[in-house]
């Protein structure tokens, strides 16, 4: 389909003497779930906040359901669903009457009651806006974002600070609505979030997209399991266990007595790391195949921790 949610080519933004993107390329496809993911002051509220049209970028191109943020700003308005980092709203005014509010701007709303059951929100419906709880306010601020029916929603850092239980309502919410054909874009630097939610994750890194691709394709590498762990004893001669395997294997021990075999892991490499443990005279412990997480991805690519 030649007709994207969101397309973004060269996009460039300075604050001052602060580069915040610089150069970023994306493409999102309809009803698919796109996840931004980086470390904090990485570019992704700026992105996000351009294709919103809240801020205007100095160089590049945007589109945004084929219109341009800005520009088309009126005739996007009823399309999209925005949730800001943050979120906010007139301190005495109760949940309830808030989504309420927002339900009547639009042509043809979901029912609030709905929303706020399906978000974990009935029993505070009542509650001023100041008295919820930080998670409820997220939560609040996303049925607001999601209750004149959207075809493209942005959500910044949709569950930041929320409970483990309260981001899975997000996240099978979420879900949900993906399954409708709703687009949706969100940033994060939760991966558990990404690598649950997303068709396609975008990792960013000052300014810049480092890589991008399904969680799966992201993890895995050249296809297969990219990586074995084991423990046994510590200070085993991982040179020597290379050696014993094919060509382009990697082995260190991680922490002591924790070893990890990097490169494609088929059923011969185990059974080499296996039988070069008898040799030694040693028995692998907690034998592990499976993929790279996508924190040890972006490690890899930029030497650093995704949360910093
Ligand atoms: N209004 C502003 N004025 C000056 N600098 C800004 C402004 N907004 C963002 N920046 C800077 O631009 C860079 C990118 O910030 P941005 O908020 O886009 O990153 P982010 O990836 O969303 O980070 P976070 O996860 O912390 O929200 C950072 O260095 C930030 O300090």
């Amino acid at each position: 389909m030649d007709n994207p949610a969101v397309e973004i080519s060269g996009l460039a933004k300075s604050y001052g003497s602060t580069t915040a993107v610089d150069g970023i390329d994306l493409r999102m496809e309809r009803g698919s779930l796109l996840a931004l993911l980086g470390p904090n002051g990485a570019g992704k509220t700026t992105t996000v906040e351009i294709c919103e049209g809240f801020r205007r970028p100095d160089a590049g191109r945007v589109r945004v359901l084929g219109l341009d943020p800005v520009a088309d700003s009126s005739r996007l308005r009823p399309r999209v669903g925005i949730m800001p980092q943050g979120g906010g709203a007139y301190p005495g005014v109760r949940a309830e009457e808030m989504l309420r509010l927002v339900a009547s701007c639009a042509a043809n709303p979901h029912d609030p009651a709905w929303l706020l059951d399906v978000l974990g929100l009935a029993g505070a419906k009542r509650t001023p806006f100041k008295r919820l709880s930080g998670g409820q306010q997220q939560r609040l601020s996303l049925a607001c974002a999601l209750v004149g029916r959207p075809e493209l929603v942005f959500l910044d850092e949709p569950t930041a600070g929320m409970d483990p239980q309260a981001r899975r309502l997000v996240w099978d919410l979420l879900a949900a609505l993906r399954a409708d054909g709703v687009s949706v874009l969100l940033t994060t630097h939760l991966m558990e979030e990404a690598e649950t939610l997303a068709d396609q994750v975008v990792i960013v890194d000052h300014g810049k997209v480092v890589v991008e691709g399904t969680p799966h394709s992201l993890t895995l590498e050249a296809g297969e399991a990219a990586q074995l762990r084991f423990r046994a004893r510590t200070k085993l001669d991982t040179t020597l266990l290379a050696a014993a395997l094919p060509e382009g294997y990697r082995v260190s021990e991680t922490a002591p007595g924790s070893y990890l075999v990097e490169g494609a892991v088929d059923p011969q490499v185990v059974s080499a790391v296996t039988a070069w443990c008898a040799q030694q005279g040693v028995l692998p412990e907690q034998l592990q195949v499976g993929r790279r997480t996508l924190e040890e991805v972006f490690l890899e690519l930029t030497g650093r921790e995704l949360r910093a």
